[in-house]
C-alpha cells in the first residue's frame, strides 16, 4: 500500500499538533522551573531566619537540631524536584525537534481495533496523562517496530507475551518540527532511510541508530538473560553502537535499580572515550563510566613500575621485524597471555601453598628486625590447612606484635639520643604538644628530666617506625616481583608446575628478556595482567560489587588472561563483549579465536553468541573489496550502499607519492568531505607522513596522548583509528615493504575497514599481496600522474 497524499497531510498535521502539544508543556515547565528555582534560592538564603538556633540546654539543642534537619529536607526535596523537572524539559526539547521516527499499528489477537504507536527517544502522554502520543522506543511494545515486518508479531511484557498483528510498519525524518520524509516499510525496517543515514558524513562523533536500529541488532540491545553476551561482528555491523543503545535500554528497564555509574565500558583506547561520548547523552541518558584496560593496570602498577602500554608493545613489533629479539618476544606473548599460563599460575600458587613463598625481610637502619628466612618459617608453620591468603595475614598481625616488641627495646639505643639532640627547636616544640595532647587528662608536665627524655624517645622510635608499619599493613612483606621473578628463573620452572604446558620452542630466550625487563623495573605488557594476577591471588583479590554491567567493546584484543581478570573484578556485574576475530592487532591469541575462553568464562548455559555479519559503515564497493582479505570474509554481507570502487595508486619515489595524496586530499576536501584519515601503520610513519606534509596540507597528528578526535583530515597509526569511521579514508603506503608478514594482515584490514565512503590507497612500488590477493575487479590501480 503507497502513501496518499491524504495520509502525508494527516501526518503532517499530526507532527504539528504533538510538537504543539511539546511546546506548550516546555512553556508550562519553564515557568515551574522558574518558580521552583528561585524558591530554591530563597530557601538558601533565608536558611537561618527558619531555624530557631538556640544551644542553652540540652533541650534546646535537640530542638535546634530538629529544626535544621526539618529545613535541609525541605531545601532537599525542592532541589530534588528542580532537577527533576529540569531533565523533563531537556528530554520535551529534544522531542521538540524530532518528536518520533517511527510508527506501528497493532491488533492484539482478539481485537479488531489496531492501536497506533508512535516511537521516539522519550515517552510523551497527552494532558490527561494516559494516552501516549510517543512512546519510549526501549518500552516493551515498541520492540515490535524492531522484530517483526507486518503480519503477525508478538511482543514480551513483564506478565507474559502479547500476540497479535503488526498491520502498519512507518517511518519518519522529523526535522525542527517539520516532516520531511515518510515511507511504509516490509521486512527489514526502511533501507531508503538507513541509507540515508548511513550516506551522511562523518562528524568525529558516534551517533546513536535508534530510529534504524536492525532486527539482529535489537537482540543484542535487548538481551536481558545471559550473564554473558558474546557479540561476533563484522567490521562495521554495529557493535559499538549496539552496546551503547544496549547501556540505554538497560538504564530504562531497570531504572528503579540501576544508574549510569554501576555499568562500565573498556574500550580500546582513550581517544575512543570522546569518540563515544555523545551518544547517551543524547537519548537523555548519563554516560556510563568508561575507562581503558591500560588505565587500570596503570592504576594499580604504576607506583611500581613502568608499565608498557598495548600501543609501545604493538609498536616495537611493528617496528622491529627484523631483530633477533622480535621472534622471541612474539612467542613469549602468545605464551603468557594463554590460558595454559593461566593455569600455570594458578599451579604456582598451588604450590606455594607447600613451598618456595619468597618473602622481603623486615628491615630498620640496616638490619633485619624479621629476617625473610624468619618470615619464610613462620609462613610454612602454620597449620597447611589455612588458606595461603589468610596465612599472609595472620602473619600481619604478628609482624606488628614483633615491632611492639622491637620498638619497646629499641628507644633506649645510642642512636634516638642522637637523633633527640638533632631535632630543631621547633620539632622540639612540636614533639612537645604532640606528647601533652596524647597524654591530655593524664596531668602531663616535663618536669622529670628522665621522663622526658624516655617519652621524646619512644617518639622519636616510633615516627621511625612508621614506614616500617605501613609496609607490613600494605602485605609489602611478600616479595610477589621475587615470586614472579622465579617463574623465569629456571626455564624449567613452567613445565614442573604444568606437565602439558605447551611452552614455545624459544622459552629459555623469552626468560632470559623478561627477567632483564623486571630488573629495569620494567613490566612488559604481556606481563602486567598475569603479573597482578599473581600478585591477588597471594594477597586477596580486589573487587568491585557496585558495578552490574561491563562492556568489553574490541574484545579480540583481549588475552583470556584479561578477561578472566575483569570477571573476578566484577563479580556481581554481567558482561558483554564485542569483537570481531578479524580486527586482532595484537601478537597474542584473541579471546575470540575459538570462544571456548569467553565460553568458559561463565559457562555454557549462561553464555550466548550473537553473530552479525552485515556491515553498515562502508560502500558496498569497499566492503566487497575489504572482505576479500580476510577469512571467511565472503559472509560478510556488503549493506546496499553505492560508491565508487577503492583506488589503489602506484608511485614510484617519496616526492612522487606525497604529491599524489596532496592532490587527492584536496580534491576530497573539494567534494566536501569533512574527516579524512590518513592511515599509517605505526607512530613513526605516522610522523614522518606528517612532517612531509604539514606545510601543504591542514593536518592534524594523532598519538597515544592525543585527547580526542577533531575534524579535518588526520595523520594516525592504524591501530589508533580503531573503532572509529571516516568519510575517506587514504592509506599512505600499502606497499610490500611495509605490509609484508601474515601478523600484520589484520591491522592492514582494520585500517581500511575504517572508510565510510572512499578508500583510496598508495603504494610506493610494489603493492602489499593483501591487496593483489583480493580479486582485481573489486578496486582500480593506476599509476601517479606526475603534478
Ligand atoms: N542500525 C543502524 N542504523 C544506522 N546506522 C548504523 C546501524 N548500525 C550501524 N550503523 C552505523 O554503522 C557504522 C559502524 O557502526 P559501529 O562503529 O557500531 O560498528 P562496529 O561493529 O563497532 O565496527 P568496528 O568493529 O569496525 O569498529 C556507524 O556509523 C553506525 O552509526
Amino acid at each position: 500500500m503507497s502513501i496518499t497524499e491524504q495520509d502525508w497531510k494527516a501526518e503532517q498535521e499530526r507532527v504539528h499538533s504533538v510538537t504543539g502539544k511539546i511546546q506548550a508543556r516546555i512553556e508550562r515547565l519553564e515557568s515551574e522551573i522558574g518558580a521552583s528555582k528561585a524558591e530554591v534560592v530563597d530557601i538558601r538564603k533565608h536558611f537561618w531566619d527558619e531555624v530557631t538556633v538556640n544551644l542553652s540546654t540540652a533541650e534546646d539543642i535537640t530542638e535546634t537540631y530538629f529544626s535544621m534537619k526539618q529545613q535541609v529536607e525541605v531545601l532537599s526535596e525542592r532541589e530534588r524536584s528542580y532537577r527533576h523537572a529540569a531533565e523533563t524539559l531537556r528530554k520535551l526539547r529534544r522531542l521538540a525537534v524530532s518528536p518520533y521516527f517511527g510508527r506501528i499499528d497493532f491488533a492484539e489477537a482478539g481485537s479488531r481495533q489496531a492501536e497506533q504507536i508512535y516511537l521516539g527517544i522519550a515517552s510523551f502522554a497527552d494532558e490527561d496523562g494516559e494516552t501516549y502520543l510517543i512512546y519510549d522506543w526501549r518500552a516493551p511494545i515498541s520492540s515490535l517496530y524492531y522484530d517483526y515486518p507486518p503480519g503477525p508479531a508478538a511482543y514480551a511484557t513483564p506478565h507474559g507475551e502479547i500476540a497479535g498483528e503488526l498491520m502498519l510498519k512507518r517511518q519518519y525524518a522529523v526535522q525542527s518540527g517539520e516532516l520531511k520524509l515518510m515511507f511504509d516499510t516490509g521486512v527489514t525496517i526502511g533501507d531508503e532511510l538507513l541509507k540515508q543515514v548511513l550516506s551522511r558524513s562523518s562528524d568525529s562523533q558516534m551517533r546513536t541508530i535508534v530510529a534504524t536500529i536492525q532486527k539482529e541488532q535489537n537482540r543484542i540491545i535487548r538481551n536481558d538473560r545471559s550473564r554473558m553476551l558474546i557479540v561476533q561482528g563484522a567490521a562495521g555491523s554495529g557493535k559499538t553502537s549496539a552496546a551503547l543503545q544496549r547501556v540505554a535500554y538497560l538504564l530504562y528497564k531497570h531504572r528503579e535499580h540501576l544508574k549510569a555509574d554501576q555499568m562500565v565500558l573498556f574500550s580500546p583506547n582513550p581517544l575512543f572515550n570522546s569518540y563515544v561520548a555523545t551518544v547517551l547523552p543524547e537519548l537523555g541518558e548519563e554516560n556510563m563510566q568508561q575507562t581503558t584496560f591500560q588505565e587500570y593496570l596503570e592504576h594499580r602498577l604504576g607506583k611500581q613500575f613502568q608499565v608498557e602500554d598495548p600501543f609501545s608493545q604493538l609498536e616495537s613489533l611493528l617496528t622491529g621485524a627484523d631483530d633477533p629479539q622480535h621472534a622471541v618476544r612474539v612467542s613469549g606473548i602468545r605464551y603468557k597471555s594463554s590460558a595454559s599460563y593461566l593455569q600455570a599460575i594458578r599451579a604456582y600458587k598451588e604450590r606455594l601453598e607447600r613451598e618456595g613463598m619468597r618473602f622481603k625481610s623486615i628491615r630498620f637502619r640496616g638490619e633485619d628486625i624479621v629476617s625473610a628466612e624468619q618470615l619464610r618459617e613462620r609462613f610454612y608453620a602454620y597449620d597447611p590447612s589455612i588458606r595461603l591468603t589468610n596465612r599472609i595475614v595472620l602473619m600481619q598481625e604478628w609482624l606488628l606484635e614483633q615491632i611492639a616488641e622491637f620498638e619497646e627495646a629499641e628507644w633506649q639505643k645510642h642512636w634516638v639520643e642522637d637523633e633527640i639532640e638533632l631535632l630543631s627547636n621547633e620539632d622540639y616544640q612540636r614533639a612537645y604538644s604532640k606528647l601533652r595532647r596524647s597524654k591530655r587528662g593524664k596531668s602531663f608536665t616535663f618536669d622529670d628530666f628522665d621522663k622526658e627524655r624516655e617519652l621524646l624517645a619512644r617518639m622519636v622510635v616510633s615516627e621511625k617506625l612508621k614506614p616500617v608499619r605501613q609496609r607490613i599493613k600494605r602485605l609489602r612483606y611478600v616479595d610477589v616481583t621475587g615470586l614472579y621473578r622465579n617463574l623465569f628463573e629456571e626455564p624449567e620452572r613452567i613445565a614442573k608446575l604444568l606437565a602439558d604446558a605447551p611452552l614455545p620452542e624459544a622459552w629459555p630466550l623469552v626468560c632470559k628478556q623478561t627477567l632483564e625487563r623486571l630488573d629495569r623495573s620494567e613490566l612488559p605488557y604481556e606481563d602486567a595482567t598475569p603479573y597482578l594476577y599473581l600478585r591477588e591471588l597471594l594477597l586477596g583479590f580486589e573487587t568491585n560489587t557496585a558495578v552490574r554491567h561491563v562492556l568489553v567493546d574490541e574484545a579480540q584484543d583481549y588475552s583470556p588472561f584479561q578477561l578472566e581478570f575483569l570477571k573476578r573484578l566484577f563479580p556481581q556485574a554481567r558482561m558483554t563483549a564485542l569483537g570481531d576475530l578479524n580486527q586482532s592487532i595484537y601478537a597474542h591469541a584473541s579471546v575470540m579465536h575459538d570462544m571456548d575462553p569467553l565460553t568458559e568464562l561463565y559457562g555454557a548455559d549462561q553464555t550466548e553468541v550473537i553473530r552479525l555479519t552485515r556491515s553498515y559503515r562502508s560502500t558496498e564497493p569497499i566492503v566487497r573489496f575489504t572482505r576479500g582479505m580476510v577469512p571467511g570474509g565472503d559472509a560478510i554481507e556488503p549493506f546496499n550502499r553505492s560508491g565508487e570502487k577503492p583506488v589503489l595508486t602506484l608511485t614510484g619515489s617519496r616526492d612522487e607519492l606525497h604529491d599524489a595524496i596532496v592532490r587527492d586530499i584536496e580534491a576530497l576536501y573539494a567534494e566536501g568531505y569533512e574527516s579524512v584519515a590518513l592511515i599509517c601503520k605505526t607512530a613513526g610513519e605516522s610522523e614522518e607522513a606528517y612532517e612531509a606534509l604539514k606545510d601543504r596540507l591542514p593536518l592534524g597528528l594523532i598519538t597515544k596522548s592525543s585527547p580526542s578526535f577533531e575534524k579535518g583530515t588526520l595523520v594516525i597509526p592504524a591501530y589508533l583509528a580503531k573503532g572509529v569511521e571516516f568519510d575517506a579514508v587514504v592509506i599512505y603506503n600499502a606497499s610490500g615493504e611495509q605490509y609484508r608478514t601474515e601478523d600484520v594482515r589484520k591491522l592492514f584490514y582494520t585500517a581500511c575497514t575504517r572508510a565510510m565512503h572512499t578508500l583510496r590507497l598508495y603504494s610506493l612500488g610494489e603493492p602489499t599481496p593483501f591487496i593483489t590477493s583480493v580479486s582485481e575487479d573489486t578496486y582500480e590501480t593506476t599509476a601517479a600522474v606526475r603534478g
